[in-house]
């Protein structure tokens, strides 16, 4: 009754402005407050925090402060690595010679000369790259290299950035993954189509398949656009579970194999470089027996080998007169012995995936 006859008369101004301040004030009490309860639940709120606070920190290392990115952006540049801060070099990589000659002439060469190409509407850089093969055989370091050589920014996206994002935000983030491309060109983003992110993209779901149409056509942007210098490089262990749709838009491919015993001798020479081996310690042999071992593999089987000599020295010498360059050099059997670990622990890694994995 009281309100039907205040509102049956004409409003004052006051009563106008009064009005339209509540109405404002209660509009953002309300904003505030649902956007605290969301934040609230979110799961990934630490994470983007965590996200935001390591993309500014790089952002103001390149130079690139001002440049303002959205939320989705901020946990995108969380990876990103300027190639004037990469410790990586082609030196880094053995074995793997034709590969690395055949990418540069590939990939890089366009990057580099790119004024020899301007005119030429078929030799462009390729703008979709990918590496193939088992895992731990150098991918990603080669991915690095590239980067590094071309002097482009290195996004090296991790799976759980998309995957761990909320319903509906997916689409978000995936225009999100390419406008920060643009930002930051010259750009390579770096995808591991591995289980997870396979498992996502192979996904029959709507929204993803949603997020998925609205990847590609996006993808197909930068491919087309001439003037943007990005590139997406995907590494993928088996090609053949990759969509049709994802292939296609990687035409440039590279087979990273697993390391044949000349490649394997030559890893082990390359990690053990700086290490006090016994000059009589034969890595010919070492590279025998390791058949099937990936570069990763043997860099962890070396590292297993550095920990076993310190920790023999430990046990085997009193606390006063422990010194670093009494350690004893790496021998022969310490190598073996790294070697059969190493394969009881792939073998039960093998057992575990098919039993757990494999029959969920
Ligand atoms: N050809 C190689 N020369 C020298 N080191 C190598 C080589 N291959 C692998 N390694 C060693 O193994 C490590 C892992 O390699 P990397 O991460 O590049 O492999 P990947 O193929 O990307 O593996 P994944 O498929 O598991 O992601 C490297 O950091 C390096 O120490």
């Amino acid at each position: 009754m009281v309100y039907a006859e205040a509102f049956s008369r004409p409003l004052s101004r006051n009563e106008v402005v009064g009005l339209i301040f509540r109405l404002i004030i209660f509009d953002a009490v309300t904003y505030f407050t649902i956007k605290w309860m969301v934040d609230a639940i979110d799961p990934t709120r630490k994470q983007k925090v965590e996200a935001q606070k390591q993309a500014e920190k790089l952002m103001k290392e390149i130079g690139m402060k001002n440049v303002k990115l959205s939320e989705y952006e901020m946990s995108i540049a969380a990876y990103l690595v300027d190639p004037l801060n990469m410790h990586v070099t082609w030196s880094d990589i053995t074995g793997l010679d034709d590969v690395i000659t055949d990418l540069k002439d590939t990939v890089i060469l366009p990057i580099k000369k790119k004024h020899l190409f301007e005119n030429s509407r078929r030799l462009q850089p390729p703008k979709g790259v990918l590496l193939y093969g088992p895992p731990g055989c150098g991918k990603t370091l080669i991915a690095k290299d590239t980067a590094k050589e071309a002097g482009y920014r290195f996004i090296n996206l991790q799976p759980s950035t998309l995957t761990n994002t909320w319903y509906g935000e997916s689409q978000k983030l995936a225009a999100d993954i390419f406008s920060l491309a643009v930002k930051l060109q010259p750009s390579i983003i770096f995808f591991l189509f591995y289980f997870v992110l396979l498992l996502y993209f192979n996904s029959d779901h709507e929204a993803i398949a949603m997020m998925k149409a609205q990847f590609m056509s996006l993808w197909d942007r930068l491919d087309t656009d001439h003037s943007c210098q990005a590139i997406v490089m995907g590494a993928a262990n088996r090609p053949q579970d990759l969509d049709s749709a994802i292939m296609s838009r990687m035409p440039t491919r590279f087979h990273i194999n697993q390391p044949a015993l000349k490649q394997r001798e030559a890893i082990l020479k390359l990690i053990l470089k700086n290490e006090n081996v016994d000059r009589h310690v034969d890595l010919l042999e070492v590279a025998q027996e390791t058949d099937g071992f990936s570069g990763s593999d043997l860099k962890e089987m070396c590292q297993d080998v550095a920990l076993l000599c310190v920790r023999e020295y430990v046990h085997s010498t009193s606390e006063e007169s422990h010194d670093e360059d009494e350690i004893w050099p790496v021998q022969q059997q310490d190598l073996h012995r790294a070697i059969e670990k190493m394969k009881k622990s792939k073998v039960a890694a093998f057992q575990y995936v098919l039993t757990h994995v494999c029959l969920d």
